[in-house]
C-alpha cells in the first residue's frame, strides 16, 4: 500500500473488499493493579473513516488507544481488527498493520527528521539486521514526509525542531509504517491553528482508518466522521458528531454550559461555550 493523499471515495465505502482497518471493541474492560480504568467498552471505528476519541482528562483515551494498538491486552472482552481478534494475530502482523503515535514519542538519540521517519519502517525490515537504505524504505519515508507536510525539514536534526515540527515528523513516522489503522494521541498538541487544521485535513485525506484522541470538541466536530465519547472509562455516546455533541451530553460529561449551532458554511456542529 502506498500513502495516497486522495480521500476514500464513495465507491471505496461501498465495496467491503477495499475496506481495511475496521475496529470493533467488544465489552472491553481493563484494570491496572485492581484499579478499573475501562469498563465494558463496546464501540466501533469504521473502516477508512476518522474516529475521534473524546472525553475529559483521565477518561481512558490513551489507555484505549494502547489496547487498540495491541500494546496492552484487555482484562476481558476483545479488540477486533477487520473481524480478527488482535490477541490471535502474530505480533509482527500487528506491528505492521497498526501505527500508534503517542503523546511522548521523542527519540532518545539525536537523529535527523528523516531518520526518525525511517524508524516507522522497523516492522517492514527483513530480519533484524535489515537496513533502511532500500529504495522501498526510502520512498515510503519520502511519501510520509510529504503527506505530513515535513519534506522541507527532513534533513534537520530532531532536537533542533520546534514542537509543531516534531509533531509533523512523528505523524510522518506513523505514516511511513503504511498501516491499515492509524492511532493518534492528541496529534494537534503544540500546533498552531493553521497547522492543526492542515494536519487534520491531511489525516482525513489519507483515507485510512484513523482513531485520534482529541480535546478540542470543535476540531472533532469538523474533522471526524465518527465520535466515541468516554467518561470515567465508559462509553457515554458514539455516532456522528451531530449525534454525540449535543449540549446535554457535553454538559453531562464535561460539566460545562454550551450551545451547539450549525456552521453557516459546512452545516457541521459548532460548540459555543457560555
Ligand atoms: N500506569 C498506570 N497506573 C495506574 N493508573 C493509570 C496508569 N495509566 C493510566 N492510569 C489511570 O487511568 C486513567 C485513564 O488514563 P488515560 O491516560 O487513559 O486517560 P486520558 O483520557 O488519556 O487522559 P488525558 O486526557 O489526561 O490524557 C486515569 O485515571 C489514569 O490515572
Amino acid at each position: 500500500m502506498t500513502i495516497s493523499p486522495s480521500p476514500a471515495t464513495v465507491s471505496d465505502a461501498a465495496d467491503p473488499n477495499t475496506l481495511r482497518g475496521a475496529v470493533e471493541l467488544q465489552g472491553v474492560s481493563f484494570a491496572i493493579e485492581s484499579s478499573r480504568i475501562l469498563t465494558d467498552v463496546t464501540a466501533q471505528a469504521p473502516a477508512q473513516r476518522v474516529t475521534g476519541l473524546l472525553g475529559p482528562n483521565g477518561a481512558g483515551k490513551s489507555t484505549l488507544l494502547r489496547l487498540l494498538a495491541g500494546i496492552s491486552r484487555p482484562g476481558s472482552g476483545a479488540v477486533l481488527l477487520d473481524g480478527a481478534d488482535l490477541a490471535t494475530l502474530p505480533r509482527r502482523a500487528v506491528a505492521r498493520r497498526i501505527a500508534l503515535l503517542e503523546q511522548s514519542a521523542a527519540p532518545s538519540v539525536d537523529l535527523t527528521a528523516r531518520q526518525v521517519v525511517l524508524l516507522g519502517r522497523i516492522p517492514h525490515r527483513s530480519g533484524l539486521l535489515g537496513d533502511f537504505t532500500s529504495p522501498e524504505h526510502q520512498a515510503a519515508a519520502s511519501d510520509a514526509l510529504a503527506a505530513a507536510g515535513a519534506s522541507d525539514i527532513s534533513d534537520r536534526p530532531w532536537h533542533s525542531l520546534s514542537g509543531g515540527q516534531q509533531q509533523r515528523v512523528q505523524v510522518a513516522r506513523a505514516l511511513a509504517q503504511q498501516p491499515d489503522l492509524l492511532l493518534l494521541d492528541e496529534p494537534t498538541n503544540h500546533l498552531d491553528v493553521s497547522a492543526q487544521l492542515s494536519l487534520l485535513r491531511q489525516v482525513r485525506g489519507l483515507g485510512l482508518t484513523s482513531v485520534m484522541a482529541l480535546h478540542d470538541l470543535n476540531l472533532a466536530a469538523s474533522h471526524c466522521d465518527h465520535i466515541v465519547l468516554l467518561s470515567d472509562g465508559r462509553v457515554v455516546a458514539q455516532g456522528t458528531p451531530a449525534h454525540v455533541l449535543t449540549p446535554a451530553t457535553i454538559s453531562a460529561v464535561y460539566s460545562v454550559d454550551c450551545d451547539v449551532i450549525a456552521h453557516p458554511r459546512t452545516g457541521l456542529p459548532v460548540i459555543l461555550f457560555a
